[in-house]
C-alpha cells in the first residue's frame, strides 16, 4: 500500500492544517435507515494560515459530493478527490475563492456510503427491542472521513454543532450537548453543540430507540428500555468515579457525562466520546466488579479528549496515562494497593501480545512509526500497558505520587485544549523534575523507540497478589486422578477481579488436561459466569486445552459479542487448534455481514483470510 498524499506531520490524514486550517464543524445530516446512509450538507469555518496556500485539503471516504458552496458568493468552488488508497480514502482539495481576507466559510453538500466504515447500521432484529433500527458510530482512530469530509488528524481540534434529522420515534445522541428538538410530521430534529474544541475522532452518533435513567448530578445512562435498569445499577457509581478523577486531575469541563450502552456488536469496551460515553454490554456483570472501564473512560476527560495526541504514532500519550489514571481512580476508590494489583494483573496480556507481534516488531514500540500502516492495524494492548508501565516507572523515579501527582496536575492544566506529541511531555517533564538528579537514570530512548516489553518492571505491591498466587500455586501442582484440592468457598470468597487474576494465571500457563478442567467446573461452575473477562479467560483456558465442550461456547460468545478484546483472541485460539480451525473460519464466513468494519477487518487477518 502506498502512502501518496499522505501528511508528513500525520501519516494517516491527507490534511494539511498547516497550510489551511477547519476551526469549525457544522453539521446537517439526514439519517435514512432504508438506504442506510447519512446525507445533506457540513458547514466549515476555515482559516488560512500560509499566504500562499490555494486550497483546502481534507480527508474523505467513499463519499459522494454534489457540490462545494462559497458562503459569501454563493458560488460553486472547484474540487477534487482523489483515487482512494485502501482503507485511508481520498484526499480532497477544495480550491479557495479569491480574496484577500484569510477566514471562509463554506458547504459541502453529499452523502455516505452504506458501507462507512465509521457506521454501524442494525436492523430491528439485531435489537434488543426488535422493533426499531440502530445506528451508531465508532470514528477513532481514522473512520471520521468516511461520515464527514473533515481534517481527520487529531492534531486538529474544532467546537462542532449539529442538527440531525431522523424517525420521530427515535432518540438521536451525539457526542455533545443536546440544545433543542423540533419535531414535524413524523420527522424530528435534533440540535447539538460541542463548546469545548475535540478532535474529529471525538464526534459521535448513535440512533435509536433509546430511553435513559438518572445516575448522578450530572450523568443519565442511555440504552434500549430492555436493558436500562441494569444499566442504571451496574454504573450506579459513575459519580464517585467522576469526583476521584476530578482530585486526581482537575475541574471536569464537559458539563454532563453521560454513558450509552451499546447492543453487543460494539467492537470496544468502551469510546470515550465527549459527553456521551459509549459503553459495551459485556460490562453488565450484575454486580458493578467492570466499572473500572467506566472510570478508563472517564479519565479520558483530561487524558486524550483535553490533552490529545498529535498523531496516532503518540497514541501511548493517550491511553497509556488513562490506563495509568484510571488505576489511581480505582485505587482511590478502593484500595491504593489495588493500583498495582491491577498493573501486575495485565502483565500476562502485554507479555502474550508482544509474543504473538514479535519481540522485535516496531509496533511494539511505545512511540510507533505509522508511514503505511493503518493504525487499526497497530490497534494493540502495548500503547495502553507499556505506556502505564512507563508512567508508573517514572512516578517511582521521582520519588513516588506525592511527587507525581501534582506535575500530572500541572501537566494536564498547561497542555488542556492541545495536541501533542511525544517530546513534549519528555520536555515537559525534564524542566518540570530539573533539580530531582534521579531523573538523570530514565534511559527514554529505550523506554519510547525500543521494541518488546518494557525494560524495567516496576516494583510492584504484590501483597493482593499473593492469595490468588497460592491458589494458582495448588490448582497447577495437583494431580487431576485426586479429589480438587480447592474448596468452591475458597473462589466463592475472592472477588472478581481476583477470578480474572487467577484465571489469567492459569491461562498463562501450559495447557490443561481436560479431566482437570471437567473437575474445576464442577466445582467453580466457571461456564456459568456472567462476568465477561471470566468468561472469556475460561474459555481460552478451554481451547488452549483442546477441551470439546468449549469450542461451540466460544463460537456462540463471537457471534453474539463484538467487543474486539474478546474476539480476536478467541478466533485466534479457534484458528490455532485444528480441530476447530474450519468451524471458525466457516463460521466468520456466515457472520462478517453483522459485525462492525474495524472486527470483520482484523478478524480476517487474525484468520489468515486477507493480509
Ligand atoms: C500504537 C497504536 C497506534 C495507533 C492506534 C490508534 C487507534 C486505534 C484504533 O483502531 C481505534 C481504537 C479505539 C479504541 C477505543 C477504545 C479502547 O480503549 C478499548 C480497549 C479495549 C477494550 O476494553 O475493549
Ligand atoms: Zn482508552
Amino acid at each position: 500500500m502506498g502512502a501518496e498524499g499522505l501528511s508528513p506531520r500525520d501519516p494517516s490524514s491527507y490534511s494539511r492544517p498547516e497550510d489551511v486550517v477547519v476551526t469549525n464543524i457544522g453539521i446537517n445530516l439526514n439519517v435514512d435507515f432504508n438506504k442506510k446512509i447519512l446525507h445533506g450538507h457540513v458547514v466549515l469555518d476555515v482559516k488560512r494560515i500560509n499566504k500562499n496556500a490555494t486550497e483546502l485539503i481534507l480527508d474523505a471516504k467513499n463519499l459522494t459530493v454534489s457540490k462545494v458552496i462559497d458562503h459569501y458568493t454563493k458560488k460553486e468552488l472547484k474540487y477534487v478527490i482523489s483515487d482512494a488508497i485502501e482503507e485511508f480514502g481520498s484526499k480532497m482539495s477544495i480550491e479557495l475563492p479569491a480574496q484577500e481576507a484569510d477566514n471562509f466559510t463554506l458547504s459541502i453538500y453529499y452523502e455516505n456510503n452504506p458501507n462507512a466504515s465509521g457506521l454501524q447500521w442494525l436492523t430491528p432484529s439485531q435489537t434488543a427491542g426488535k422493533q426499531h433500527p440502530y445506528l451508531f458510530s465508532q470514528f477513532q482512530a481514522i473512520h471520521a472521513r468516511s461520515v464527514i469530509p473533515c481534517q481527520d488528524t487529531p492534531s486538529v481540534k474544532t467546537k462542532y454543532s449539529a442538527t440531525i434529522t431522523a424517525s420521530s420515534e427515535l432518540t438521536v445522541l451525539m457526542s455533545a450537548i443536546l440544545k433543542s428538538t423540533v419535531t414535524e410530521g413524523n420527522q424530528k430534529q435534533s440540535y447539538f453543540i460541542q463548546d469545548v474544541p475535540v478532535p474529529s475522532y471525538l464526534i459521535a452518533i448513535a440512533v435509536g430507540a433509546l430511553e435513559s435513567k438518572k445516575i448522578g448530578p450530572r450523568s443519565h445512562v442511555w440504552a434500549e428500555k430492555e436493558i436500562i435498569g441494569a444499566c442504571a445499577y451496574e454504573f450506579a457509581e459513575t459519580e464517585h468515579q467522576l469526583k476521584t478523577a476530578e482530585e486526581i486531575c482537575g475541574p471536569y469541563v464537559w458539563g454532563i457525562y453521560d454513558l450509552l450502552v451499546l447492543p453487543p456488536s460494539f467492537a470496544y469496551g468502551g469510546m470515550e466520546n465527549p459527553c456521551l460515553t459509549f459503553v459495551t454490554p459485556t460490562l453488565l456483570a450484575g454486580d458493578r466488579s467492570l466499572a473500572n472501564v467506566v472510570a478508563h473512560e472517564i479519565a479520558h476527560s483530561w487524558t486524550g479528549n483535553l490533552i490529545t495526541n498529535r498523531n496516532f504514532e503518540h497514541f501511548w500519550l493517550n491511553e497509556g496515562f488513562t490506563v495509568f489514571v484510571e488505576r489511581k481512580i480505582k485505587g482511590k476508590l478502593s484500595s491504593p494497593l489495588q493500583q498495582d494489583f491491577d498493573a501486575l494483573g495485565r502483565l500476562p496480556e502485554l507479555k502474550e501480545t508482544v509474543k504473538l507481534l514479535g519481540e522485535t516488531n516496531p509496533l511494539t514500540k511505545l512511540v510507533v512509526d505509522l508511514k503505511g500502516v493503518h493504525p487499526d492495524d497497530a490497534f494493540s494492548i502495548v500503547p495502553y500497558e507499556k505506556g502505564q508501565t512507563f508512567l508508573r516507572y517514572l512516578e517511582e523515579v521521582v520519588g513516588g505520587p506525592a511527587q507525581f501527582e501534582p506535575f500530572l496536575r500541572k501537566y494536564f492544566d498547561t497542555f488542556k485544549f492541545k495536541s501533542i506529541d511525544t517530546d513534549d511531555f519528555k520536555s515537559f517533564f525534564e524542566n518540570h523534575f530539573s533539580n530531582n538528579s534521579a531523573i538523570q537514570s530514565v534511559d527514554w530512548n529505550v523506554w519510547l523507540y525500543s521494541p518488546g516489553m518494557p525494560p524495567v518492571i516496576p516494583n510492584y505491591n504484590t501483597t493482593l497478589a499473593e492469595k490468588c498466587n497460592k491458589l494458582n500455586k495448588q490448582i497447577l501442582d495437583w494431580d487431576e486422578k485426586a479429589a480438587c484440592p480447592v474448596e468452591s468457598s475458597q473462589v466463592k470468597n475472592l472477588t472478581a477481579d481476583e477470578i480474572i487474576y487467577l484465571l489469567q494465571q492459569i491461562l498463562d500457563d501450559k495447557p490443561q488436561s481436560v479431566t482437570k478442567l471437567e473437575k474445576l467446573d464442577k466445582v467453580f461452575h466457571f461456564s456459568d459466569v456472567k462476568n465477561s473477562e471470566i468468561k472469556f479467560r475460561w474459555l481460552r483456558i478451554g481451547l488452549k486445552s483442546h477441551w470439546p465442550k468449549s469450542v461451540d461456547p466460544a463460537l456462540d460468545w463471537v457471534n453474539e459479542v463484538g467487543r474486539m478484546k474478546f474476539v480476536r483472541p478467541l478466533y485466534r485460539d479457534l484458528y490455532a487448534w485444528e480441530d476447530s480451525r474450519a468451524k471458525a473460519v466457516d463460521n466468520f464466513e456466515k457472520n462478517k455481514q453483522y459485525m462492525m468494519h474495524v472486527v470483520a477487518y482484523t478478524v480476517s487477518k487474525d484468520l489468515h483470510l486477507t493480509s
